[in-house]
């Protein structure tokens, strides 16, 4: 059994990423780049904001040159997307609104509640005058948020709805992506059946397929369902070749056990070779991959065989298989970000294997997160996913734990 960092540390090796690839990039309009993988760093053509502009509803004036009454003439009004001519000299004001550029001359933006108006002449409200304010208040300077020239999201990030946000705010609307990794999902098992139909004796609903798809949609990959299979070796090794001649990664569910109807590593060593099989981890111990060709030189798509029961299915999926896919994505390396919590109870735990148990945390009354396990760690209670935020991760070597005991926390849900 490899520990999990080794194991990893494989997978990432063998899988490669298509960064390194010719011709893996295309380009796509911005709301297409949702979930997909920058190949490029996306500077800004422009400052953000353009110019000077008013964070407020109030008047454009020059508080460095305030007269002694503290009084200006309101000359023009200024609204936002009006960019004509404008100058505010001495003892004059303009009434401005939130987003309007600053007129040349004025320094400061004074907003309307702390500004008394009788007819074209304006104060301050404060007792205080002018000493109540500050110059250049209420102005958002020219390249405030963004400079000109800035790299304002990286190659090799995973687009989200904030950066698409931030790319269209300085005017792009076409970004160049690494192409989708190709994905085939196959569950094996002569007891599955799906949703929907009648459920005979001996058999079970298919829940794997039914959260890795949506993993794999919302790491952009495109997705080949070849359903579920029933356990037969030829068959197997009929669709994984098939597959693996299609997709960059064959993703099956089940049967990598020691069972008698166990065939995805006979497959895999006849197709192609195993590059490990067991890791030492709980659940998911039994996960097993490998390329699916013998042949070197030839693309051949890349098995990850996770067990069949549904929590081991799940997190090999978020430990091994999502980041082997997002670094074949192009995606910048995103290590496990631990918090570091306390346990509000025993557990007991013999080493050997790290474990990811299924947990939730909140914050203490003492502002340290705390975290409960879920009741039942079992790898067929697919609840303790469902109804968890977190892993509750203890290393390899660690055995029980009293309560108060100090534990890592890896969130989950996020990827799910
Ligand atoms: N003698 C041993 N037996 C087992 C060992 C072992 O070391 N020695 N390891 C156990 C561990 S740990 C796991 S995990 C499982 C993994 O087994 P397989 O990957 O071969 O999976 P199956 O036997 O096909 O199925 C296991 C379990 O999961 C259910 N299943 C399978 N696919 C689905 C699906 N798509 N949706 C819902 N449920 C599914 C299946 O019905 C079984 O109950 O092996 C242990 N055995
Ligand atoms: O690893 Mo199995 O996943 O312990 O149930």
């Amino acid at each position: 059994m490899r520990p999990y960092d080794e194991a990893l540390a494989q997978l990432l090796n063998d899988v490669g990423s298509v960064a390194t690839a010719s011709n893996a990039t295309e380009s796509v309009s911005l709301l297409d780049a949702v979930s997909r993988v920058l190949a490029e760093d996306i500077c800004s053509p422009n400052n953000v904001p353009p110019k000077d502009n008013s964070a407020m509803d109030g008047y454009a004036l020059r508080l460095n040159e305030a007269n002694e009454q503290g009084q200006w003439q309101v000359v023009a009004t200024r609204l936002a997307g009006d960019a004509s001519a404008l100058t505010v000299g001495p003892g004059e004001a303009v009434r401005i609104m939130t987003g309007a550029e600053v007129p040349d001359g004025a320094d400061t933006v004074i907003m309307q509640e702390e500004i008394i108006r009788d007819g074209d002449s304006i104060s301050l409200a404060s007792e205080q005058g002018v000493s109540a304010h500050k110059v250049a208040e209420n102005i958002r300077p020219v390249g405030n948020d963004i400079k000109e020239g800035r790299v304002i999201v990286a190659k090799g990030t995973r687009i989200d709805a904030s950066h698409l946000g931030l790319i269209a705010s300085v005017g792009i609307n076409t970004v160049s992506v690494y192409r989708r990794p190709v994905v085939a999902v196959i569950s094996t098992g002569d007891e599955l059946i799906e949703p929907g139909q009648p459920l005979p004796a001996g058999s079970i609903y298919n829940s794997n397929r039914y959260f890795l798809l949506p993993m794999l949609e919302k790491l952009g990959c495109e997705i080949i369902d070849y359903g579920t299979l029933k356990d037969d070796q030829a068959l197997f090794e009929r669709v994984f070749k098939e597959a693996s001649e299609k997709a960059d990664f064959v993703i099956t569910t089940g049967g990598v056990s020691v069972g008698d109807a166990d065939y995805v590593k006979p497959v895999l060593d006849a197709l192609g070779n195993i590059d490990f099989w067991k890791v030492a981890i709980k659940p998911g111990k039994p996960f097993a991959c490998g390329r699916l060709s013998k042949d070197d030189t030839q693309k051949a798509g890349y098995l990850l065989g996770l067990p069949g029961n549904p929590v081991s299915a799940i997190v090999t999926f978020m430990l091994l298989a999502r980041p082997a896919i997002q670094q074949f994505s192009g995606q910048a390396a995103e290590p496990l970000a631990f918090l570091p919590g306390r346990v509000t109870q025993d557990v007991r735990k013999r080493p050997g294997r790290m474990d990811f148990q299924r947990a939730h945390y909140v914050m203490g009354e003492d502002g340290r997160l705390k975290v409960t396990p879920f009741n039942s760690q079992s790898s067929g209670v697919l609840s303790s996913i469902a109804e968890s935020n977190c892993f509750m991760v203890l290393d390899r070597e660690q055995g029980s734990l009293e309560a108060g005991a100090k534990v890592k926390i890896l969130p989950f849900r996020e990827w799910l």
